[in-house]
């Protein structure tokens, strides 16, 4: 991408307003901004003034300020405009209830009975800023110095902290970078996730093995809560697919505030969800539901544009960002030294073809072996912590009795373990 020889473009931004600026999938030179007078924020995280920030292609952000700005746009971004009614005010009333119950956790963090911070669970419908609410209100806690624990349960996600397809969790010092984004590499976020590798676009889609997952983080992130004081009084922010809002996928979404534990659900832009969920916990006193509205500058993305931004996130997890650029290298290894698994069924047949009996659920979280090396030409792969060797050792003892883990052993351990990265073959 070349630079912009065209000179910069002013914007004044007045009190709580913002400039919104989208950036096309083929930008052929940089857009890029700079905060020339005043404060400025992009989803909570604060712009030093007189810095060039790159904007990459495909991308879609708000420049908001509380007191009013200048800002300067070098190069032609597709779409730059200012705005003056946002939901911000409400989001930061929101941060500052949260503000309040991390404030009487730490008052109580070393009493017997401890109280824990606030856990938020963020759901919608598709493309109304859920991801955009839970940066801001991750940026604002982490900007008061908390240590906050951010979960994203998103699997489709793109902006999310890893690879499309899986699900993680962090815990985050440092805000948000405005041109890496979440999910930039260890040296910009200073934080390494912990991941669950899903493998689907939709949690629907797989809908058991997706619940097993969200359980399983669900004991990482409460076993790192219980282990650390100054993450269990910052609480958890929680994003969720867009999936959750719909009738089918309400049993995740009690589920996930079952087991995450929820003490508040945040609706974004729905109203008839706000009204199903509100009924359905208004017995439960430890959670409350609050509707929030949907931002006029969110922009709806299309199948086409995801795939893009899917495609571009694949990339940056090997070759990593402008700022922070990686070397992949390449190994060859012989196929029947790895062993390659994967989720679901080995043979894709109808129903009514399989035997009486036949559990097609059951089998979304069986653990099939790949036989063949021909079908993972171009995939990516998950490398996971699971040991088969420890396992067997484990079970049997200290001493190996049996030659191999049975499949139903193994679907277990590969389930229950994270992932240690990715690798394209
Ligand atoms: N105020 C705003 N102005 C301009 N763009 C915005 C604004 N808020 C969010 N966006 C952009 O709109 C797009 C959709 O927002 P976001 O990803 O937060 O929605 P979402 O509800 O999480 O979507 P999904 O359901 O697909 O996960 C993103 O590209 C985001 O950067």
């Amino acid at each position: 991408m070349t630079e912009s020889n065209a000179s910069w473009q002013t914007f004044v931004v007045d009190p709580e307003s913002e400039l919104r600026v989208e950036t096309g999938p083929k930008e052929a030179v940089l857009i890029k901004l700079s905060l020339n007078s005043g404060t400025a924020e992009i989803f909570g995280t604060e712009l030093a003034p007189d810095v060039e920030y790159s904007i990459s292609p495909n991308n879609k952000l708000a420049v908001f300020s509380w007191t009013g700005c200048t800002m300067l746009v070098k190069g032609s971004p597709a779409v730059s405009y200012t705005a003056g009614e946002t939901p911000m005010a409400s989001y930061l009333n929101v941060h500052l209830a949260l503000e309040a119950q991390r404030r009487d956790a730490e008052a109580f963090s070393t009493s017997e009975n401890a109280l824990a911070g606030p856990r938020v669970l963020v759901v919608g419908p598709s493309d109304v800023g859920k991801s955009s609410l839970c940066k801001i209100l991750l940026n604002y806690s982490v900007k008061l110095g908390h240590a906050q624990m951010f979960a994203d349960l998103d699997c489709t996600e793109t902006s999310g902290l890893s690879m499309p397809g899986s699900i993680s969790a962090s815990v985050f010092s440092r805000v948000v970078d405005v041109e890496e984004g979440m999910g930039g590499t260890l040296v910009s976020t200073g934080t390494s996730p912990i991941v669950f590798y899903y493998g689907y676009g939709e949690p629907l889609e797989k809908a058991k093995l997706y619940s097993k997952l969200i359980g399983r983080l669900a004991e990482v992130v409460d076993a790192k809560t219980k282990s650390d004081s100054k993450v269990r009084c910052a609480g958890v922010i929680i994003n969720t697919p867009s999936q959750f809002s719909e009738s089918n996928g309400y049993a995740l979404l009690t589920q996930a505030v079952e087991e995450f534990k929820v003490s508040a659900i945040l609706v974004v832009g729905q109203e008839r969800l706000y009204s199903d969920l509100s009924r359905q916990f208004q017995s439960n006193e430890q959670v409350s539901v609050l509707k929030l509205a949907k931002s006029g500058g969110v922009v709806s993305r299309d199948k086409a544009f995801r795939k893009a931004v899917q495609s571009a996130k694949v990339r940056e997890y090997f070759y990593g960002t402008t700022r922070y650029p990686l070397s992949p290298f390449s190994s060859i290894v012989r196929f029947d030294d790895l062993a390659v698994r994967r989720v679901g069924e080995s043979i894709v047949a109808p129903s009514s073809v399989m035997p009486i009996g036949y559990d097609r659920k059951a089998q979304e979280t069986k653990i099939v072996k790949v036989e063949s090396f021909d079908i993972l030409l171009n995939s990516v792969l998950a490398v996971t912590h699971a040991d088969r060797l420890e396992a067997l050792l484990a079970l049997s003892g200290g001493a190996i009795s049996a030659p191999a883990l049975t499949a139903d052993q193994e679907t277990s351990l590969i389930l229950d373990k994270n992932v240690a990265g990715f690798v394209y073959v």
